[in-house]
């Protein structure tokens, strides 16, 4: 089995360093090839997706990515900036499905700004549309404005839009994932201002009536912001499209201690992947060692059991975050009084040797 290693910019070459030693330790044969991506695939080829690179994740069974982006690239036109290697891998492999699973380990029950009582027990799952919304959406651009109360001013504009069948095969994909867990589903939208998000909203509810064993909601986005942070726990799977997915994703991170543990798998309609954390290239943090590489761990681990059929091996994976966890190691974004702060190397040499007990 191949896995095209994406490692990328910022602290994503550090954390994928780790995920890839706890892959070796697993005595399992996978043939791993790195390839530049995002700020280093510009770098090294003058595009943020070289060819090869796509190539790659292409013939791979699965893709194990860090993180792409860094200030210094802002400036360059939209087409090379790194971030566009992201998008451009999830358009060109089809990644429609992204679950973003915000789960609580116990331990860590302090560590999140939220009070633990609200927290603890935590186990959601977000499922955000990948490859539609206003992130793709045709036209776009800054032109002068043709009509409106700013006719002749210059404009900026992007194309939020949905087709059914982008609609259809997320909400499949979301009943299915609720009917594995606890049976209930919230569609987040904006149905009282967009008309995209009605229709969303209409199709959702069509789709329902094939898994009538699935209790449906329908929440408008901004009261879903509200109720993660009061009452994170009533969820249980939560589908919605892209845009609302990514802005909700990184509030659900919080419930769960810090960013740097949320993990995520980016699928297509075979559970061909794209395994990542849900985090960025932190140019914050970047060299000096200490980004937390869990999220990305904890993303090689649902590589296994979505794309690479090794179930057993990723129950072994989490099990030793957990045992790490339990150790009271903790990189300094999930640090409290009374544990061990400890580097990103020093996380991943402790996960690579609670592998070895488990
Ligand atoms: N999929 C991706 O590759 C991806 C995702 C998000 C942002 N980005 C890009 O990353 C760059 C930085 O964006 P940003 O600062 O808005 O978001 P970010 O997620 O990179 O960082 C936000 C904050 O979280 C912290 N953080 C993130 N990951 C961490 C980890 N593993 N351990 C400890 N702390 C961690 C950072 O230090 C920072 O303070 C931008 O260029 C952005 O476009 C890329
Ligand atoms: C880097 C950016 C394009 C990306 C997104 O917006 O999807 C990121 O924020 C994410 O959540 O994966
Ligand atoms: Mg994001």
């Amino acid at each position: 089995m191949k896995i095209a290693i994406l490692p990328g910019d910022g602290i994503g070459p550090e954390i994928v360093e780790q995920a890839v030693r706890v892959l070796d330790v697993l005595d399992e044969k996978f043939e791993m090839e790195t390839a530049p991506v995002g700020g280093a695939g510009y770098e090294a080829h003058g595009h943020p997706l070289p060819e090869g690179t796509l190539k790659l994740a292409k013939e791979a069974d699965a893709v194990l990515f860090g993180a792409v982006g860094d200030w210094k690239y802002d400036k360059l036109d939209r087409p090379l900036r790194p971030e566009q290697a992201i998008l451009g891998l999830r358009k060109n492999l089809n990644l429609f499905a992204n679950l973003r699973p915000a789960i609580l380990y116990p331990e860590l029950a302090g560590a999140s700004t939220l009070k633990p009582e609200v927290v603890s027990g935590l186990d959601i799952l977000i499922i955000r549309e990948l490859t539609g919304d206003i992130y793709f959406g045709q036209p776009r651009g800054v032109r002068t404005a043709p009509d409106g109360a700013f006719k002749g001013e210059r404009e900026g504009f992007d194309t939020m839009r949905y087709a059914e069948p982008e609609i259809r095969r997320i909400a499949h994909v979301a009943f299915q994932a609720a009917r594995k867990r606890g049976k209930r589903l919230t569609s987040v939208d904006k149905a009282n201002v967009l008309e995209t998000f009605q229709f969303w909203k209409d199709i959702v509810t069509d789709v329902h009536k094939e898994y009538q064993d699935v209790a449906l909601d329908h929440m408008y986005v901004d009261n879903a912001a509200m109720q993660l942070v009061r009452a994170p726990k009533k969820f249980d799977v939560i589908v919605t499209g892209n845009m609302f997915g990514d802005i909700l994703s990184d509030a659900a991170a919080m419930l769960t201690g810090s960013i740097g543990m949320l993990p995520s798998a980016s699928l297509d309609a075979n559970n061909k992947g794209l395994y990542e954390p849900s985090h960025g290239s932190a140019p914050d943090i970047a060299g000096k060692g200490v980004a937390n590489p869990l999220a990305t761990i904890l993303s090689a681990a649902m590589m296994l059991r979505f794309s690479l059929n090794k179930a057993e091996q990723a129950d072994r994976i989490e099990a030793a975050v957990k045992a790490v966890l339990a150790q009271g190691l903790r990189t300094p974004d999930i640090y409290e009084e009374g544990t061990t702060k400890v580097g990103t190397v020093e996380m991943g040499d402790a996960v690579v040797q609670a592998l070895s007990r488990h």
